[in-house]
């Protein structure tokens, strides 16, 4: 019997419609983006649903508490074998890893996306979407990480973040110290959460302004990732903040702007250990936020968090 693959649908480029002098994301219907692709009755049997049609710049932690619900609902559906879900593809990266370490289920789950929209003469979101259907019903896929499609090439949660603003291979891969299938892990129960703990990202550059980070400690947030230069090293005013916050309870997670090398405490420049500081590893900021945000729904102990950014097995 062919496999049955839930195709949930969010919106993206992959829902893009031309308007003006560019597009906007999130104008066309699951129904018709799937009219648009031939072959792929015979990958599988398919449902759909549109859970949302957004630009996935406006994806939100309110939005991903949501979809990771319906996608474990969707999956606990014993007839149910996989799940594509439709995405923009400048906050993939984000979903994804949201969902790996949330969704109870270890049945495959593939983000799909595109980077011309649906009504381009050369649209590239259907040959995304049969390797990603392909991919939902590969057996080789169960119990890996949730996976993302783009340039027909997949990629794992932990590993993959856009690159490019506008090529079509537009997603890149990097070393990952991080791997944890979906399900697997038991994973951060956010099932009967409506909001998560608030973590904010400071960037760091050259001559960086405190008035982030102080923006964010007067806010009381939870916690701050810190996107700071080469090894997760800081601008030195910004860091004396940071170290007065740690004191005052705010979680403070340090990753690099650098997309590749990560940041660790053994052999850099920051003593994590004297200033209460974690090291985000290979993770980078925006995917250090995630699992800030999702530890602080179950501790804040420095301890228990630098263990889950080592290894989030809850
Ligand atoms: N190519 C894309 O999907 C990126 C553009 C779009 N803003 C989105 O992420 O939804």
């Amino acid at each position: 019997m062919a496999s049955k693959i839930r195709i949930i649908a969010t919106g993206g480029t992959i829902a893009g419609k031309s308007s003006g002098n560019g597009y906007e994301a999130g104008k066309t219907s699951i129904e018709d983006i799937l009219a648009a692709v031939s072959g792929l009755k015979e990958i599988a049997s398919l449902e759909y649903e549109q859970f949302c049609n957004i630009g996935s710049q406006d994806m939100d932690e309110s939005i991903w508490l949501a979809l990771s619900k319906r996608v474990d609902e969707v999956l606990a559906l014993e007839d149910v074998d996989g799940v594509v879900i439709t995405h923009g593809t400048d906050t993939m990266e984000e979903t994804a890893f949201f969902l790996n370490l949330t969704v109870h289920s270890p049945k495959p789950i593939v983000l799909v996306g595109s980077m011309r929209p649906s009504d381009a003469v050369d649209a590239d979101g259907p040959a995304n979407l049969l390797v990603a259907v392909k991919s939902a019903v590969s057996a080789t896929n169960a119990g890996r990480e949730v996976l993302l499609c783009l340039g027909q090439k997949i990629f794992e949660a932990s590993e993959a973040f856009k690159k490019d603003s506008h090529a079509l291979d537009a997603l890149d891969a990097v070393k990952t110290d991080f791997r944890v299938p979906h399900g697997l892990s038991a994973g951060f129960d956010v099932r009967k959460l409506l909001k998560l703990p608030r973590v904010g990202i400071v960037y760091g550059y050259g001559g960086a302004s405190t008035l982030p980070i102080q923006a964010f400690i007067d806010a009381h947030y939870d916690g701050i990732v810190l996107a700071g230069v080469g090894g997760g090293n800081l601008y030195g005013a910004v860091q004396q903040l940071a170290e007065k916050a740690v004191k005052q309870g705010i979680l403070m997670v340090r990753s690099t702007r650098c997309p590749y090398g990560g940041v660790y405490t053994e052999g850099g420049e920051v003593e994590d250990l004297k200033f209460g500081f974690i090291a985000a590893g290979s993770l980078n900021p925006q995917k250090a936020r995630i699992l800030l945000m999702l530890s602080l729904t179950v501790t804040r102990d420095i301890e228990k968090i630098r263990q889950f950014f080592k290894r989030p097995i809850v």
